[in-house]
């Protein structure tokens, strides 16, 4: 999917939310248990409910595999399933030497179809553009996470003297690897105050947000600090939607959780997008 059609799909939801698949077998509703493959029936149910309140899905890839074989099936049925005009995140933090990187890219972009992959950037410029090889296809590169780890590397201070921080290296350094038709960064909701410095140096790109909902980030700060006149932004709420409810009323109850952030956001888009 191109950054055109992404924003498109934006305007027309009026909705920035990305919904996270982080679909895990222990917290499946009972009455799922007897379907074939629950995984599945409990995404396929979370999609029907939410596809007109989000522009984009994230599967987090490590639930999947967890399950083995079985869950790559979950995973790739959940795929098919997601209708063509949503923007598909596969959560995979992937990053290794250029021929192993070439074959993630592969994993992802072609034996699947994801628009697009996390990747981390710390094995640098060799490991990440085998990613960046088709047009519509997007590198996600870690920035600034959403978890408290994020100070051990993210947040030293480079010994140039410069005043800034290794993240801050990361986005100078890999927005020369491709545009912001190509790349997005993920920066967690939780860092809320650094949102201006990220800016700063990434006016254009799109952010992935993770980190509201469960983990407490504000939506409101984000977005204030973060939109830009394209939007810029895929907030990213996981928990906080598909477990909503553990009942039979999951998937109803996963759509009001859905139309609140999205009502939130259609205000924010109103008052700083216009
Ligand atoms: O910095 C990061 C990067 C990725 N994540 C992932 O996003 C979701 C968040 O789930 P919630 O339930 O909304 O907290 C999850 O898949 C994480 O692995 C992140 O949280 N922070």
């Amino acid at each position: 999917m191109t950054r055109a059609q992404l924003f498109e799909q934006i305007l027309k939801k009026k909705s920035y939310l990305c919904i996270g698949l982080d679909t895990d077998p222990k917290k499946l509703p009972q009455h799922l248990l007897d379907f074939e493959d629950p995984v599945f029936e409990f995404n396929r149910q979370i999609i029907e409910a939410t596809a007109d309140l989000c522009v984009a899905y994230k599967p987090n890839i490590a639930f999947y595999e967890a399950q083995g074989p079985k869950g790559w099936v979950s995973l790739e049925k959940t795929l098919e399933v997601i209708p063509q005009d949503i923007f598909t995140i596969a959560d995979a933090k992937r990053g290794d030497i250029g021929n192993t990187s070439e074959l993630y890219a592969r994993a992802f972009f072609e034996s699947m179809d994801f628009d697009s992959v996390t990747v981390a950037p710390y094995m640098g410029a060799d490991s990440v553009k085998p990613f960046l090889v088709k047009d519509g296809k997007w590198v996600i590169l870690l920035a600034l996470t959403s978890n408290p780890g994020s100070q051990d590397f993210q947040m030293l201070k480079l010994a140039d003297g410069s005043e800034e921080y290794l993240f801050e290296q990361v986005l100078r350094t890999s927005a020369t690897w491709a545009n912001s038709d190509q790349m997005m960064y993920v920066v967690g909701a939780t860092q809320g105050e650094f949102i201006e410095r990220v800016r700063a140096i990434v006016p254009d790109h799109f952010l992935l947000v993770p980190g509201v909902g469960a983990q407490g980030g504000s939506l409101e700060e984000i977005s204030r600090l973060g939109l830009n006149q394209q939007c810029g932004l895929l907030i990213n709420s996981s928990r906080a939607i598909i477990y909503a409810s553990s009942g039979e009323d999951f998937a109803e109850k996963a759509r009001e959780a859905a139309l609140e952030v999205q009502r939130e956001m259609e205000g924010y888009l109103e008052k700083y997008v216009g």
